[in-house]
This record gives structure tokens, sequence and C-alpha cells, in this order.
């Protein structure tokens, strides 16, 4: 259909990426973890710069001629002192993935690995298409060990028409609830959605696919929800609070990056709530695919005000507040809750 060659490319970028990025978390180094600079330091390693360069390499032979990435890494860091090293490696990671896929017959050298990376500086906008990839969602928890994503998205006119999460560390099973952090020895899983063609799922070494769809749950009660493991990401208090006032019953499932929405998009939690605190703006890589996943599986996906995410203005979302997901039955509910719980936080206290 419209998408088709888009979407295998896609999976396929996606797929040798999160192999690189799982390879590098099993031999985790120190050395491989770099402080990005600025107000708040995230991490960055080998495997960010590597993924990007990969999947950015992957879809330039795919679609040469009309190429756009947004995405997030970019290579000053690399290309300052003391960089060389660390290039070396990367570029040897990357060139590993490609001759182990073996459909590319190329050996790349360190300026192109850096040409790669630096080709995810578009800014996206209304006009034309343009991919939009996260290279590791969930730094943090990737140098745990935890959770993390690989999340590449297309978007055509400023719509997301197609996305794909790897997920190297979501059993393929439900997570357990009670370890969603434990990291294990399983394949791990990928999801993949197109625009009016349902969200589907497969284990990474892509041995077979299911169709997947959010809960059906109705009832609060019985519901769970997913946030950020970090409370500097998102306001627990705040969620805490929306939980109460709708009657969840059940403790936050808290995890790393877009496998919230994985996760939600095949019915392991039925709720998604991110309140990031004042200030922050979203960039469209952190939502982008988790988007499609979730409302091609049938969900919803708002803002805080109830208003559908817009990913055509560049690289940053312009959000009211935060962002809420769940299902069609539960969200009226939920955004009831939501505005209760905004307007009582912001009454001064007495
Ligand atoms: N201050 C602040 N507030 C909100 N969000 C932030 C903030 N700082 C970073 N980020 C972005 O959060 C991405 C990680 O995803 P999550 O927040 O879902 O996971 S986590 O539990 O916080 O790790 C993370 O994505 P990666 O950088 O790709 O890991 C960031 O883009
Ligand atoms: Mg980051
Ligand atoms: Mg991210
Ligand atoms: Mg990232």
């Amino acid at each position: 259909m419209a998408y088709d060659k888009e979407l295998a490319a896609a999976i396929k970028a996606a797929s040798l990426a999160a192999r690189l990025c799982r390879k590098v978390q099993k031999a985790l180094l120190q050395s491989d973890v770099r402080s990005k600079h600025g107000r708040n330091k995230s991490p960055v390693t080998v495997a960010d710069y590597g993924s990007q360069a990969l999947v950015s390499f992957v879809l330039q032979q795919e679609f040469p001629g009309e190429f756009s990435l947004v995405a997030e890494e970019d290579s000053n860091d690399l290309r300052k002192d003391g960089g060389g090293e660390i290039v070396e490696r990367i570029t040897k990671l990357v060139n590993e993935s490609l001759t182990s896929d073996g459909s590319y017959g190329v050996s790349l050298s360190s300026e192109d690995i850096l040409k790669a990376i630096d080709s995810g500086k578009s800014e996206g906008g209304s006009q034309g298409r343009h991919w939009v990839l996260d290279p590791i969602d969930g730094t943090k928890g990737f140098v745990k060990g935890d959770q993390y994503a690989v999340a590449l998205a297309l978007l055509d006119r400023g719509n997301v028409v197609l996305g794909v999460l790897a997920c190297p560390n979501l059993p393929l099973t439900s997570i357990s609830f009670a370890h969603p952090h434990s990291p294990n020895n399983e394949v791990g899983c990928l999801f993949f959605a197109e625009v009016g063609r349902g969200t589907y799922m497969q284990p990474l070494d892509g041995s077979s696919t299911v169709k997947v769809q959010v809960s059906a749950v109705e009832n609060p009660e019985e519901a769970s929800f997913f946030e950020s493991y970090e409370a500097a990401h998102s306001m627990h208090d705040l969620s805490s609070l929306i939980a109460q006032k709708l009657g969840v019953k059940a403790a936050p499932i808290r995890m790393d990056s877009q496998v919230k929405y994985g996760a939600l998009s095949r019915g392991d939690g039925a709720i998604y709530l991110r309140f990031p605190r004042n200030g922050y703006r979203e960039k469209i890589w952190d939502h982008a695919a988790g988007s499609i996943v979730v409302t091609e599986a049938g969900g919803v996906v708002t803002d805080a005000a109830g208003k559908q995410l817009d990913f055509s203005k560049g690289k940053y979302l312009d959000l009211d507040t935060g962002i809420i997901v769940s299902n069609q039955k539960l969200m009226p509910l939920l955004f009831d809750a939501v505005r209760a719980s905004l307007a009582q936080k912001s009454k001064p206290q007495p």
C-alpha cells in the first residue's frame, strides 16, 4: 500500500540498529558513555551514535535523492578533541552491523559515519516527507541495563504515517509488572504501524508477526498506568493524584522510553501519563513512533488539553502541559481526572 517500501526499510534499519545497541549494552564500558553539555545533562553512548549512523545510512541507501531526517544526535561532541578513538569504535560497530546484514557491500570511513550522523539535522515541518529518529530513546535506561527503544517514524505533510519501535529488552509476552526493569535473555520485540493499517508486533529476530490491540478495560479500578522512570522527566506526584481520582488501584509501572507506548499498544497497561516539569519542550522523536503505534492499535494520544499532538511544527511539539494516552473508553474519565488534578495543583496551598 501507500508506504510499504518505507515501512520495510524502516523495519530493516531499526532492527539492525537494535542489534547494534544490544551488543553495546552487553559489553557496556564506562568509556562508551559521554556526557552531553547543557543544563540538563543527559548521557549519550557509542550506541546512540552508532544507531543513528546506521539508520541514516540504510535509509539513504533505500531512498537516494529524497532524504530528510530529523534525529536527536549530532557529531559536534565527537568532532571535538579526543573524539578520534570513540569515532573509530562507532565506525567499527556500524561496519560490523552492515557486514552481518550482507545487503550493503561497503565499508564506511569515520568521516562517512560523522556525515551520516549529521544528515539528521533536518528541521522537519508541514511540507514533504521527513524521517524522525530517536536512535536510543531512554539512554538512561540503556546505560542501566533497563528498557530503551530505537524509535523511527515517517512524517508526510506533517502527519505521522508510519512508526517502528524496536524494544530489545521488552519480552514478547506481557511484561512482569513486579519486575519491569529486569533485563532478560529473550529476543526483544519490535512494533510497527502504518496509518490505517493497524499495529503489529514481532520478535526482533522477525520470526512471526501478530496484530496488537490496546487494552479494552473500561473500569479505571482495573487499569494500570505507565509513567517515566525518571521523576525529573514526569511529575510522579501529579500522576499519583490523577490515578487516585480515577480510582486506579495498581501501583504505577515506571519504565524508561517509548517502550511504554509499545507495551500499552498490546494491552500490558491501559494508561500512560507524562507531565514534564515547567519549561521542558518535548521533541518529536520522543513521541512520533510511539504515538502511531498506540493510535493504530485503537488507542488515543492527546495533550493534557485533549488536543492531538501536532508533529508539523518542526522538531518541537508545542504542547499544553503534558501527554495522556489511553483507550477510547477510558479517555473521557481520564481527561476529567487530569483536568481536576491540574486545577487542584494550581490552587494556592492554604
Ligand atoms: N527534563 C526532562 N523532562 C522530560 N523529558 C525529558 C527531560 N530530559 C530528557 N527528557 C526526555 O525523556 C526521554 C526519556 O524518556 P522517558 O522520559 O519516557 O523515560 S525516562 O523514564 O525518563 O527515562 C529522553 O529521551 P533520550 O534522550 O532519547 O533518552 C529525553 O528526550
Ligand atoms: Mg538523549
Ligand atoms: Mg528520547
Ligand atoms: Mg535518544
